[in-house]
């Protein structure tokens, strides 16, 4: 088991020895460095000095240095790479005043290593000797002495400041800033998650939303083409609450389930299960035989669709990017009665009103899953919502016209934000050819989910990402 992180709220993990197994003997992992800081290093550097993503590099990394790490030192690189990559704002306010120059002045690999170490000072129950002296044999061989002097010094004056509350109270912040010191979001998206959940939240709720938001995700399966209760034994899970598909797993390798390798199963947030769902489950008059998935890739729902779909439907699954038809392609290798296209979707091939459901899984800044890509808190700007509502009105506009008088679009976003979700609706609901069909009562059991007549989902209510469903109808 991994070190528990030492802070705050109600979901931290249990305390636990780290493993010391494993001793690391190849050049990148000699018997000084830590085999497990030096990968979640390796990530944290490929971010900053790359923009890799983290939830590409991680396992890529993982897979070849399997030999070296085993399973407990893995789990001790992911928490060690995302925690850091989370906590990049709040380390950063830290590191501010203990250093004689502005961050952005030193050496990149220095900025690494001292976000490294003083992640594990702040939120983990990893002694601090041990956090420092590791972080300074790292930095050793990564920059030198000089550059590991430099570590010594401020860890050491991180370490005497104490955990994170007792820096935040340090600090002064108050109101949001502490929201943000304490739950590692921007102020940008703390506003966009209050106008979210609405203008009477509690802060305490709020808080309780961010703090959810900031922990590490269970692993949701889906269960496509085998029994649930096969796949509930396999895995050793529990069923999802939402999804009658759905199965959760607290940790593990859901890679290495034989009904997963065999494609039968798939990782796959319970909410976007539910949003796939939605359209399944949206109430249609006349015939039901052609589905369209908009902007299908990877092709997780595009999946699920075709797994669920009465018996006679064709799926046609589109996607702008052709390396992720590829990927939907694969997603969908044993699905029979599928069309694949390479295709704008606001200027697809097919002629309007050509399909009876059409899901629009709309391009968006995932605001709602940050919890999976720990780096993009602090990528994303605000800037990037307003093309991205212009793209999603246009995809929108043409997700009605692909669907036939009387037929149904899924509108889904993995953002909450109003402007992608809720202003994107209100650009066609004043159209005499479009009627809301309210998605909650869809979902009878799903508790506190409606915005409006659409569902919003959200980590600390749903234990799911925070997922965006609309249901519209073209009357005509
Ligand atoms: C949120 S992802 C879809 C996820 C997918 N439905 C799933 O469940 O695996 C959005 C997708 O939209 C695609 N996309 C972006 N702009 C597009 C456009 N104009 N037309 C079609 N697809 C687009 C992106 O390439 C991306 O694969």
């Amino acid at each position: 088991m991994t070190p528990a992180p030492r802070r705050r709220g109600p979901t931290g993990r249990p305390a636990g020895p780290r493993s010391r197994q494993n001793r690391p003997e190849s050049r990148w992992s000699r018997p000084v460095l830590d085999g497990a800081r030096l990968t979640a290093y390796d990530v944290l550097h490929g971010v900053s000095s790359r923009d890799a993503y983290a939830n590409l590099l991680l396992p890529q990394l993982l897979r070849e240095r399997a030999a070296d790490l085993g399973p407990r030192d893995a789990a001790f690189t992911t928490q060690l790479a995302y925690g850091t990559l989370r906590a990049t704002g709040t380390l950063d306010a830290v590191l501010t005043g203990l250093v004689s120059r502005p961050l952005a002045e030193l050496q990149p690999e220095l900025l690494d290593l001292l976000r490294l170490g003083t992640y594990q000072l702040l939120d983990l129950r990893v002694p601090a000797h041990a956090a420092v002296d590791t972080t300074v044999a790292l930095a050793r061989a990564i920059v030198g002495t000089g550059g590991s002097g430099v570590v010594n010094a401020v860890l050491r004056k991180v370490a005497a400041g104490g955990t994170r509350e007792q820096w935040v109270e340090a600090l002064g912040a108050t109101g949001d800033e502490r929201l943000s010191l304490l739950t590692d979001h921007p102020q940008w998206v703390i506003d966009a998650w209050r106008d979210a959940l609405g203008p009477e939240v509690a802060d305490a709720e709020l808080e309780a939303a961010l703090l959810a938001d900031d922990e590490a995700p269970e692993v949701h399966l889906v269960a496509r083409a085998v029994d649930r209760a096969t796949l509930i034994a396999e895995s050793d899970g529990l069923p999802g609450p939402w999804s009658p598909y759905a199965v959760r797993l607290e940790g593990g390798d859901p890679g290495k389930l034989p009904s997963v390798r065999a494609g039968a199963a798939g990782v796959q947030d319970e909410g976007s299960q539910v949003a796939a769902l939605a359209l399944v489950r949206a109430p249609l008059e006349g015939t039901d035989a052609r589905w369209l998935d908009m902007c299908a890739g990877p092709g997780g729902k595009a999946a699920l669709l075709a797994a669920v779909r009465p018996e006679g439907v064709a799926l046609t699954a589109a996607d702008r990017s052709e390396h992720r038809v590829g990927l939907v392609a694969s997603a969908l290798r044993d699905a029979a009665d599928v069309d694949l296209h390479v295709t704008d979707g606001r200027t697809g091939p097919w002629e309007p009103g050509s399909f009876d459901r059409v899901l629009l899984d709309a391009p968006c800044t995932g605001l709602g899953a940050l919890r999976r890509r720990p780096e993009v808190r602090w990528r994303r700007t605000p800037e990037d919502v307003e093309p991205l509502a212009d793209l999603q009105r246009e995809l929108l506009a043409a997700a009605l016209d692909a669907v036939r008088p009387g037929g149904v679009v899924a509108y889904v976003t993995c953002s909450p934000h109003t402007a992608e979700t809720v202003d994107v609706v209100a650009s066609v609901t004043g159209r005499d050819d479009v009627e809301v069909l309210p998605v909650a009562p869809l979902f009878p059991g799903v508790p506190d989910a409606a915005r409006g007549g659409a569902l919003q989902l959200w980590p600390h209510r749903h234990g799911t990402d925070a997922m965006f469903v609309a249901l519209l109808r073209r009357t005509r």
